[in-house]
């Protein structure tokens, strides 16, 4: 079997997939941490692989940019290929002052700008949060790791370049700490589909402060967010 957009056969990927936008991500962390690394998706360069950590079956796979591209992405991996819980890894915005480059964001709760959950047809306004299990354990392992963490509510985005330069600072002024751009849509998939999410950030810039990592940073460096998920997956 395969979809459209994963070659994967059934019973090449694990039980939990971690998923950061950035392909190039999954490869150094699979190049990184895992053992026995088998490469199980090429198709549009939206790597993935399985491989064992500490003896644990992990997948890592890329989502791409945006709710849509996750959207696509982790239904595949829900439905097609048994998975039972994905664990976003990305990067976001700082949109507090107290939230600090390469802080992470525990993401509890998100709000958004897109109209991913209408499709479910809802009589309302769906809230979409994180799964408590994992939020719990990414926080016990951020604090055995004496990593500098947030747990809270963020805004996902269907837009990186807003026309509205103050939209950050409304959704800064609602508690919001960062702004990213897929943890609604996969927390709402995993919903409508009875599975697990989390979403772990690590600020790559602030929307405050103006500060700024690269690409290669964000690429490699967040180092300590990897291995939170890695270790609760
Ligand atoms: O670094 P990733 O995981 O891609 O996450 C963030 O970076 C991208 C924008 O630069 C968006 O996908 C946003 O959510
Ligand atoms: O400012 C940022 C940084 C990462 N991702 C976003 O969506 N926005």
């Amino acid at each position: 079997m395969s979809t459209p957009h994963n070659q994967a056969q059934k019973g090449e990927i694990a039980k939990t997939v971690l998923m950061p936008g950035d392909p190039l991500r999954a490869k150094f962390l699979a190049e990184h941490y895992l053992e026995d690394v088998h490469q199980f998706n090429a198709v549009r360069n939206m790597f993935g692989y399985t491989g064992y950590y500490h003896g644990k079956q992990v997948s890592i796979m890329g989502s791409g940019m945006g709710q849509p591209s996750i959207g696509i992405y982790s239904h595949e991996l829900f439905t097609q290929y048994d998975v039972e819980a994905i664990i976003r890894i990305g990067s976001c915005g700082s949109l507090q002052k107290d939230v600090h480059l390469r802080d992470i964001i525990i993401v509890q709760g998100s709000c958004t700008d897109s109209n991913f959950a209408h499709q479910f047809e809802l009589p309302g306004t769906y809230s979409a949060i994180s799964s408590y299990d994992l939020l719990e354990k990414a926080v016990e392992q951020a604090k055995l790791k004496n990593a500098t963490y947030h747990v809270g509510n963020v805004i996902a985005s269907d837009i990186f370049y807003h026309a509205d330069q103050d939209s950050g600072k409304k959704w800064a002024s609602m508690g919001c700490l960062g702004v990213e751009m897929e943890s609604y849509a996969l927390f709402a998939t995993a919903a409508y589909l009875g599975k697990k999410a989390l979403t772990l950030l690590t600020v790559s810039d602030s929307l405050v402060t103006q500060e700024e990592t690269t690409a290669k940073e964000r690429e490699q460096t967040f180092t300590t967010m990897m291995e939170i998920a890695l270790e609760i997956a």
